[in-house]
This record gives C-alpha cells, structure tokens and sequence, in this order.
C-alpha cells in the first residue's frame, strides 16, 4: 500500500488582506519545525490579491509552507474579465487550486463540465487540483450521499489520466457540515472517503487508488481532527473557518498530539 503524506490546508476563503496574509503567514513560520513538514504537507489558499505577498514570503524565506489559489479559469487567456488563468498562476508558484468547492457550485453555478475543464486547465500548467466534491443535507437524509458524490467524482475526472488522478486530492466536504460547527462523524467521513478510493480503483487502477490523496473538510477543529485523520482513507484535512486562527491551524497540523 502506498504511503500518502497527509495534507493539511487552510482554506481561507474570502478572508485576510495582503497585509493579514503575511502576518498570519509569518505566524505558521514561526511555530512550524521540520518535523512537522517532514510529518505532513501544509497548504494555505489565500484569495488571489494575496498570492504575491504570500509568494515573496515563501520564497524570501525559504518557508516550507506551500499555497494555492482557491479558484483557476477554465481558460488560459483572454477576453475574460475577472477571471485568473492558470499560466498566471503557476507563474506565482502556486502549487495546488481548489476547484468546485460547494461554495462555487452553489453561488456561481459550478456543476461538473465546468469542474472538469477546470480540473484540466490545473493539470495543464502543473498546478494540483484540490476537487471538491460532497452532498447537500437534503441529499444525506435522502441516504444519496455516497452515489451524489461519486457522481461528482466520475464527472469532475472525466477524461483525466490516471498518471494525474493519483498526483491530485480530492476534498470530501459535504456542504452541511461546512461552517456550521456540524463536523461529519469520522465514521460517516470514512464511508464516502472510502468509497471514493474505492470509485478510483474502478474508474483506472488500484496503483492509482493507492496514491490519491482523499481529505475531509467540514469544521474540522483542533478537537476533532485527530479522529478524523485516524480513519484509512482519509489523508488530510481542508480547513476553514479554523486556518484562520494560526496557533488552531498548528494544533490541527500536529493532529498526531492532539
Ligand atoms: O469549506 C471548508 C474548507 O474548504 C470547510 O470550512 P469550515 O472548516 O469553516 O467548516
């Protein structure tokens, strides 16, 4: 079985100026020691006006904290205002983008062909996806959960490699835990995780299955993140509300402590 590093990122939505961003940065530094890099991957998703500050931190440091963009253009270039492509972004360095979180499927209309040009734009230009795929509450008391979102998974792959699938994440959030304090059960988690591994293998092989990463997402706190990471397949966690306190994001990186 292959050994996945876990992944920890803060997603901090539509939080932090470009001033904010560095200090906060600069606090994760401070705290961060190799050993938690060597334990696990840590990621921060600032809004796109940060990214340069962040960027300029990193590199002029040194820092072992990677970044990413929280959203990627379909298209490379262009007449299409407001977007940001992915050669533009890759030419900060970011390393991964999240793509199809709830939040733009819910209020910018994202479904799964938009996803899945998305996810390949990403791949294109060597930035990670971070896919985010999980069920509205409607859909979980219906018992839907599982097929809702390995139904999001077949359309947000379609037509990917399998070379890339098992370099890429996907994020498992299913959207009434986001924000609400509602944490999925680790053991309800797990199900999904487990079957999205368990779609992958189908979907290309079990080498593939082995090496994507799968997170959880969902008010993910200091408190709850160690019985989250405990579960097989789960590989990381993507944080909100939380990465934005930077000693609680440290607690939930060190989720081996807690
Ligand atoms: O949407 C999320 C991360 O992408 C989860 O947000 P919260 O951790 O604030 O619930």
């Amino acid at each position: 079985m292959a050994t996945r590093t876990p992944l920890m990122a803060g997603n901090w939505k539509m939080n932090l100026n470009h001033l904010e961003a560095i200090a906060h940065v600069q606090k994760l530094a401070f705290a961060l020691t190799d050993k938690d890099y060597e334990a696990v991957e840590v990621a921060v998703l600032p809004p796109f006006t940060d990214l340069r500050s962040v960027q300029t931190l990193v590199d002029g440091d040194k820092l072992r904290i990677k970044y990413g963009a929280q959203d990627v253009s379909a298209h490379d270039s262009g007449a299409y205002t407001g977007e940001v492509s992915g050669p533009l972004l890759a030419k900060l360095n970011c390393t991964f983008i999240t793509i199809g979180h709830s939040e733009r499927r819910q209020y910018h209309g994202e479904d799964e062909p938009v996803v899945n040009a998305k996810v390949k734009a990403a791949l294109k230009h060597g930035l990670t996806p971070i896919m985010c795929v999980g069920e509205e509450l409607s859909v979980r008391e219906a018992g839907n959960h599982v097929s809702h979102t390995l139904a999001q998974v077949d359309g947000g792959l379609e037509g990917v490699a399998a070379e890339s699938v098992a370099g890429l994440v996907i994020a498992y959030e299913p959207v009434w835990a986001i924000g609400t304090g509602k944490v999925c059960g680790e053991e309800d988690a797990q199900e999904v995780c487990g079957a999205i591994r368990q779609r992958i293998e189908e979907l290309y092989d079990d080498a593939t299955a082995q090496q994507v990463r799968i997170q959880y997402g969902g008010s993910v706190k200091s408190g709850n993140v160690a019985k989250i990471m405990a579960q097989p397949d789960i590989d990381g966690a993507l944080v909100g509300g939380a990465s934005l306190d930077a000693e609680e994001f440290v607690k939930i990186i060190r989720f081996r402590d807690q």
